[in-house]
């Protein structure tokens, strides 16, 4: 009764108003509730004002973060949305070095790579301050835990009293302690959904910040381009001879596999482990110190000795039978990964897969991957028959003998004391009647300490095994971290484009070019051969992990093109790109354009203003590649890709053309969209906001002239065009060059086709004879045939030159037409005089 006379009336007051406030026990009017919404949340929207704020998705603020418009019935409602600083994430870089986590000894709990790494995704990115909302969310979750151990210890208590008054037949103090138990109740009752409450939201949150994060890191904007980069092959360094997982992870090539895998269902896993680690380690180990010490003043020194003794042993004995969690979530995760894939490449290719009737074949693909991913939760399965039963034995009975004995121990001493007391013989002033309550008063007493101390002990019990539950929970923890770990380090371990060389972007806006450059397929191997130097200690965390990988040739056969140099002032002619297939054309535009780094790029160095390596590129270009890629959005989307409708609005472009139709300047996407002849498609479609899978609605050559109007929109100063018309037709292709020359716009053109020649002022052939050798030359008006301006012997000049005797010739034709058509009217004349 102690403890509960310190329990004032007025908190049970304020729990119940609390709880009663929270449940919505008490539910207002209907429209009184509108009229707050409206007062708060803004008025309802029309159908057209939803539609318009869908379409705008966000809004961009001064400061530079953007606000989201999403409408939640039928209101409008802005969620600022601040994208992670870059100093933050470049600050960060140091605490995420790559190294393989989990090494050596799969079940090692305090792995100092293990905690390094919780600690880094922890403390660097979930909760990044004390004074966040997480950490607030935190203490509120730690004071729940503690009300709800303390209330046990009362429940314990005022159980024992309840029987004890029974035992004592004592009806006032019974209903009084009855009384007191439903009193209870309610704050029992409300501290548990609070704390799950309180946790759900924590992972919630978890989840969310590192999901930030990590899109912030992945989509990162050029230099880093880190969602293309990783998967050129910056992977974690599986070479630590010690993680057999992480090698098998990661191909060949070295990239993550499935990093889609490691950015959904990872970082939700991660977070649901962590929120609920921390009640599962918290609560029971308070419930463990204040248990024992409760029962410790009953169970007197040995009793405790026992108690603690009990607890050592369950901790080995459960260690010894512990699998490796870890590992085992983290093999499970990946071949999850892996058949989720599978099933995401047939969605995407469903189309290619249907023309060659390979159901069957993808079936036998999805099923071994699935048969894998099963194999491996069965076996998992079998491993955790053993670890429980050895649990449940150790927890359930081996604890409750424990309990038992423990609990027999005051209560055994206090009957042999008795005993000792009744081979006294009572005094002769003694009734029998006073005897005998005595008798009654000390059962009564006992059965208050035994009910007491058995709900502690089976409290305790709980606690122990949650805390064993815990320790498992930790080890799969291990695993799920081990993977995010894997993610973000290899995340920050991608170099970004050309990093250090001062001479990239350093051309201003009017030049394109490479100077020297050997062009080469990228392999991202480490500096050293050294596995050791490659996997980090967490000590060694200070060191920027990015430098520690380059861009190195894999080997001197993978150059494609050898020595290449050309530039091109903006507006000074156009170049066409031509060799055969294979032989590095897109592998030029993707060095022009910062995907790929150079081979030689390191050599320039220390080349005075000579450019070794040295690529030319200006801020405004825009590469078309060969595969259109149709983002999801509405057919407006389509066009102005990768603009945003904010951007849209931004630059003052319109939709349908202003004024009167003679007057039209060309800004509209209507305008656009006739200069590539689709101006049928927003009434085909049916509008400018309609939203479709626009990859499966567009024929392969309304999708190359849709890329076509991005390039008419953005109008660059500068266009790569991939072989980005070859599913068009002629006659439309030759326009939509003619309109974009007309544009200003310098193009760039890899084909094959002989025919957009005429478009251009430059030809560079590739010969594609595995010696990286390569042409450039003039094309000339009229009769003048090419001019080499740097030439290299091969195969490839006579191609071109064949190709300009073609010209040549069919130009010579063009200019006798006159001649015949004059000849066809005299040769009609004389006709039309023999008739006569
Ligand atoms: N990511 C990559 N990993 C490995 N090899 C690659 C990669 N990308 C391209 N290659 C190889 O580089 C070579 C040149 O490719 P590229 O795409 O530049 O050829 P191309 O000349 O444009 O050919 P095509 O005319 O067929 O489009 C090819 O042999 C290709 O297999």
């Amino acid at each position: 009764m102690a403890v509960l006379s310190k329990l004032r009336p007025s908190l049970f007051q304020i729990i119940f108003v609390l709880l009663i406030l929270r449940s919505r026990i008490i539910t207002l009017p209907r429209d009184f509730l509108e009229r707050i919404r409206d007062a708060t949340a803004g008025k309802r929207l029309s159908a057209a004002e939803l539609t318009t704020i869908l379409q705008q998705i966000y809004v961009k603020e001064r400061d530079g973060s953007k606000t989201l418009l999403t409408t939640y019935r039928n209101r409008l409602r802005k969620i600022p949305i601040h994208d992670t600083p870059a100093e933050l994430l470049a600050s960060n870089a140091k605490y995420f070095p790559l190294y393989s986590i989990g090494s050596k000894k799969s079940k090692a709990l305090l792995d100092p790579t293990f905690i390094h790494a919780l600690r880094s995704l922890l403390f660097r990115i979930a909760i990044p301050s004390w004074k966040s909302k997480e950490a607030l969310i935190i203490a509120i979750h730690s004071f729940f835990l503690v009300v709800r151990t303390v209330l046990s210890v009362v429940v314990a208590r005022l159980d024992g009293i309840i029987v004890r008054d029974l035992v004592r037949a004592d009806a006032r103090g019974f209903l009084r302690g009855l009384a007191f138990w439903f009193a209870l109740a309610i704050p029992s009752t409300y501290t548990n959904v609070m704390i799950k409450h309180l946790q759900s939201t924590l992972a919630l949150r978890f989840r969310t910040r590192l999901t930030r994060y990590i899109h912030d890191l992945y989509l990162s904007p050029y230099p880093n381009l880190r969602y293309y980069r990783l998967g050129l092959g910056v992977g974690a360094s599986a070479s630590d001879q010690g993680n057999e997982k992480a090698k098998r992870e990661q191909d060949a090539s070295g990239t993550i596999e499935g990093v889609d895998q490691y950015i959904t269902a990872d970082v939700e896993s991660w977070a649901e482990a962590v929120s609920g680690l921390y009640g599962n380690i918290m609560k029971p180990s308070l419930d463990l110190i204040l248990f024992t010490s409760q029962l410790s003043r009953s169970l007197g020194l040995r009793g405790t000795l026992l108690l603690f003794g009990t607890y050592y042993a369950t901790v080995r004995i459960l260690k010894a039978a512990t699998p490796a969690f870890g590992k085992l979530a983290a093999i499970e995760a990946k071949l999850e990964g892996d058949y989720r894939a599978g099933m995401g490449r047939l969605g995407r290719e469903g189309e290619e897969v249907a023309f060659y009737d390979g159901g069957a074949r993808e079936k036998d693909i999805l099923t071994g991957v699935y048969k894998a991913l099963i194999r491996h939760v069965n076996s998992v399965y079998k491993i955790r028959i053993a670890y429980e039963w050895t649990e449940d034995y150790v927890i359930k009975y081996i604890w409750s003998a424990a309990g038992y004995g423990l609990i027999a121990f005051p209560l055994l001493r206090r009957r042999s004391s008795a005993e000792v007391d009744s081979n006294m013989s009572p005094s002769p002033g003694q009734s029998q009647s006073t005897s005998s309550n005595g008798g009654n008063e000390a059962i009564a007493l006992r059965t208050e300490t035994y009910i007491s101390n058995r709900r502690l002990l089976l409290s305790l019990a709980d606690a122990g095994g949650r805390l064993m539950y815990a320790y498992k929970d930790v080890l799969e923890l291990a695993g799920v971290t081990e993977r995010l770990y894997t993610l973000v380090s290899s995340l920050y371990a991608v170099r970004a484009a050309s990093a250090g060389l001062p001479s990239l972007s350093d051309s201003g806006d009017d030049i394109i070019g490479l100077e020297h450059v050997d062009v080469h397929v990228p392999s991202h191997r480490p500096l050293t051969d050294d596995p050791q130097s490659q996997a980090q200690s967490p000590g060694e965390s200070d060191t920027d992990s990015s430098s520690s990988f380059v861009q190195v040739p894999s080997s001197q056969s993978s150059i494609l093109v050898r020595d290449l140099s050309f530039w091109l002032r903006a507006g000074s002619g156009h170049l066409m790109i031509t060799g055969s297939n294979g032989v590095g054309k897109t592998a030029v535009a993707r060095v022009l354009a910062g995907l790929w780094d150079p081979a030689n790029a390191k050599a320039n160095e220390n080349h005075n203003g000579i450019g070794i390596g040295k690529v030319l590129r200006p801020r405004s270009m825009l590469v078309v590649p060969q595969r259109v890629y149709m983002p999801v959005g509405t057919l407006l989307d389509q066009v102005i890709y990768p603009d945003s409708y904010a951007d849209f609005l931004e630059k003052g472009m319109s939709i349908e053309p202003q004024g009167s139709s003679g007057s039209r300047n060309g800004n509209s996407i209507r305008d656009i969209l006739e200069n590539v002849f689709l101006g049928y498609l927003p009434e085909r479609e049916g509008g400018w906001s309609t939203r479709k899978e626009w990859r499966d609605v567009l024929s392969g050559g309304e999708k190359q002239r849709m890329a076509m109007a991005r390039v008419f929109y953005h109008r660059p100063k500068f266009a790569i065009l991939d072989e980005c018309t070859s599913a068009v037709s002629s006659d439309v292709e030759g326009r939509m060059y003619e309109h974009a020359k007309s544009l200003g716009i310098t193009l760039i053109t890899i084909s094959l086709r002989p025919s957009l020649m005429r478009y251009h002022t430059q030809v560079l052939n590739l010969t594609g004879d595995g010696s990286g050798r390569w042409t450039l030359a003039h094309i000339g008006q009229g009769d003048s045939v090419m001019t080499p301006l740097a030439e290299a012997e091969g195969e490839g000049g006579e191609l071109w030159l064949g190709f300009n005797k073609e010209i040549a010739t069919l130009e010579r034709k063009l200019k006798e037409v006159d001649g015949w058509e004059r000849r066809l009217k005299e040769l009609d004349g004389l006709l039309k005089v023999q008739d006569l």
